[in-house]
């Protein structure tokens, strides 16, 4: 028998035909009953992963007399509650995407606070971890080192090409803070564009998760007999560059309306193909962009707050980091925003920041440094190399403390306990992810600083009492802009992402704080409202794809700003 992928849309669910051999590939009609169709009909309920066709549900009988959209929404929640491990819950969720995806997606968008820690980080840092593991079916592409020369043809199996918009392509190369995880990357391209379809309404059939196999060096996944990868280390660079050239052609050649965001590269790699590729295909980098986007628009916020408690001049901000890879000197670079944004100009603005990496402090005599850490490296400072944190803050007195760095309980008791001698209201970020690598905890932060901390961590923590005043965290996670900015991308069909367009969805992020929320000091929104806020940052996208001349979709020019909002959201997928 030939499976033949014909899919169409009947009643709002997808369907596929399997025929026999010979036999013409033109769908019944929908209509048919099941009983006297010649054909075996298959209704496929995920867009996303339909891969492989789901048992027949929906006709009369088929469904117990009871079932109820409203009811089984509560069932599912309920199911997913009983379990008490979070990888239990992620496969649970995986498995209801699969089955019903509109009931994933209901879920997803009906209880994003619970439900985003499940399908992203931290646990889809385990589920990546374990992902040969717990791997039970297809779900998006993946192209290996073996295929160079004919990643055309692969590309081409995708079920859904004309549809394609926006794919998540990562080598799996440095997974969160975890290292390299070689193919078992993938949950983290599906966990991101999960949060694509819940958090910004992007269409699941437009959806293309990818994960590159180009080897891995993570020894103990070499020897693991259920490893689903490559058994061989990672290609050399010069080999890896060939490759990621024909798959970025063959990537524009068979998705011409493809929107590509680079995940989780190591360091190096994630640099370097930002700078081949950004200005020929319509991609970004978000560990390096989506990142200095999140983090430029919690700092605003954050600096605004401890400026009102110590009185300082914005413009007097002064940031160290911890972690000099690809999130750190992509945060540094976006904030270099915040300071022009007061007046400064750019050497005075780049002197606002000190980068601090596996050596101590980043400055010019310590010796040859990585090029990525050159811009941000110290001129003024010419002592023997500073390695303590404490001795660090001591001599650069920061305001502001980020963390990158992917070294849990990096910001200890007397990290923070000098931050706060120093600043009234110090702002500490530790935004390593998982959560189990985050530089400090929400309750430490509170705890060494009295309360005082402004806090936004990359994965989430509760919110806590502290001195009797409730005290919420931000989470500072590139996840608040990726979705807004990949939509903003598609609806204008943008040619490039600019980096105009990535600081409008900083702004557009930063300024979506409601009264309530300011006067709960927060700094991010309230997850629940990311619709309403990927709205807004596609509309600070599309305004400035067509200032920068990156746009290709002209109708959008002559709406004004309401009506643009409004078009963005008649546009936003439901389920
Ligand atoms: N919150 C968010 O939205 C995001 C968070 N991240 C997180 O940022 C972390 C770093 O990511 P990348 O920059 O891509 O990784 P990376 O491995 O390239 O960078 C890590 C940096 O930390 C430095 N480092 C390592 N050990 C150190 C030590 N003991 N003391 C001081 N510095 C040390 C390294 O020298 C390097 O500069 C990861 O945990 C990742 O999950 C990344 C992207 C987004
Ligand atoms: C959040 C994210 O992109 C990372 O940790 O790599
Ligand atoms: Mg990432």
């Amino acid at each position: 028998m030939t499976i033949v992928l014909t899919p169409y849309w009947a009643n709002g669910v997808q369907k596929l035909k399997v025929i026999p051999r010979g036999e013409s590939p033109t769908p019944p009609s929908p209509t048919t009953p099941l009983s006297r169709n010649p054909h075996i009909m298959l209704t496929v309920m995920n867009p996303v992963s339909a891969l492989r066709p789901a048992p027949a549900r929906l006709a009369h009988g088929l469904t117990p007399p009871a079932l109820d959209d409203s009811v089984h929404s509560v069932r599912c929640l309920a199911q997913l509650r009983s379990k008490d491990r979070n990888i239990e819950k992620y496969i649970y969720l995986t498995q209801l995407k699969d089955a019903e995806p509109n009931m994933f997606y209901k879920l997803c968008v009906d209880n994003m606070a619970e439900i985003t820690p499940l399908i992203y980080t931290p646990t889809v840092g385990d589920a990546c971890l374990q992902f040969s593991h717990i791997y039970r079916r297809p779900e998006g592409l993946y192209i290996s080192i073996k295929d160079k020369g004919k990643i055309g043809e692969v590309l081409r199996n995708w079920p859904r090409i004309d549809e394609a918009r926006i794919s998540v392509v990562t080598d799996g190369s440095r997974i969160l803070g975890l290292g390299d995880l070689g193919v078992n990357g993938m949950p983290i391209s599906i966990g991101k564009l999960s949060l694509y379809i819940a958090g910004a309404g992007i269409r699941p059939s437009s959806t293309v998760p990818i994960c590159l196999d180009l080897g891995t060096n993570n020894q103990k996944f070499l020897e693991d007999p259920l490893y689903l990868g490559l058994r061989q280390p990672r290609v050399p660079m010069e080999e890896m560059n060939e490759f990621m050239e024909e798959f970025m052609f063959e990537m524009s050649r068979t998705f011409p309306n493809l929107l590509v965001q680079f995940e989780d590269f190591a360091t190096d790699k994630a640099f370097a193909y930002l700078s081949a590729f950004r200005n020929r295909y319509p991609v970004f980098n978000d560990d390096i962009q989506g990142t200095g986007g999140v983090v430029l628009s919690g700092f605003m916020n954050a600096a605004k707050l401890s400026s009102i408690a110590s009185g300082r001049p914005l413009s007097d901000h002064r940031i160290l980091f911890l972690g000099a890879g690809s999130a750190g000197v992509g945060v540094a670079q976006q904030l270099m925003s915040f300071f022009k944004l007061q007046g400064l100009s750019q050497q005075e603005a780049r002197e606002r920041i000190w980068l601090v990496d596996s050596q101590g402090l980043v400055f010019d005599k310590r010796g040859k440094l990585a090029e990525h850490k050159l811009y941000f490296s110290r001129k003024d400072y010419d002592g023997p190399p500073m390695t303590d944190l404490v001795d660090i803050i001591n001599y650069v007195k920061p305001t502001a403390l980020l963390g990158l760095s992917t070294i849990k309980g990096a910001f200890n008791e007397p990290v923070i306990k000098t931050m706060s001698e120093l600043n009234p209201r110090p702002i500490i970020f530790p935004l390593s992810n998982p959560v189990r690598l985050s530089e400090c905890e929400f309750t430490e932060a509170l705890e060494w600083s009295n309360g005082t901390a402004i806090f936004a961590s990359g994965s989430p923590f509760p919110e806590q009492e502290f001195n009797g005043k409730m005290h919420y965290p931000g989470q500072g996670n590139n996840m608040y802009i990726f979705p807004g900015l990949g939509l903003g991308c598609i609806l204008s069909k943008v040619k490039q992402v600019t980096d105009g367009m990535v600081e409008a969805a900083s702004l557009g992020l930063a300024n979506s704080l409601t009264p309530e929320e300011k006067e709960l000091d927060l700094v991010y929104p309230k997850i629940e409202r990311i619709r309403d806020i990927s709205a807004e940052i596609a509309r600070s996208v599309i305004r400035a794809a067509q200032k920068d001349g990156a746009d290709g979709a002209p109708e959008l020019k002559v709406m004004d700003d309401e009506a643009l909002l409004r078009y963005i959201k008649s546009r936003m997928w439901n389920p």
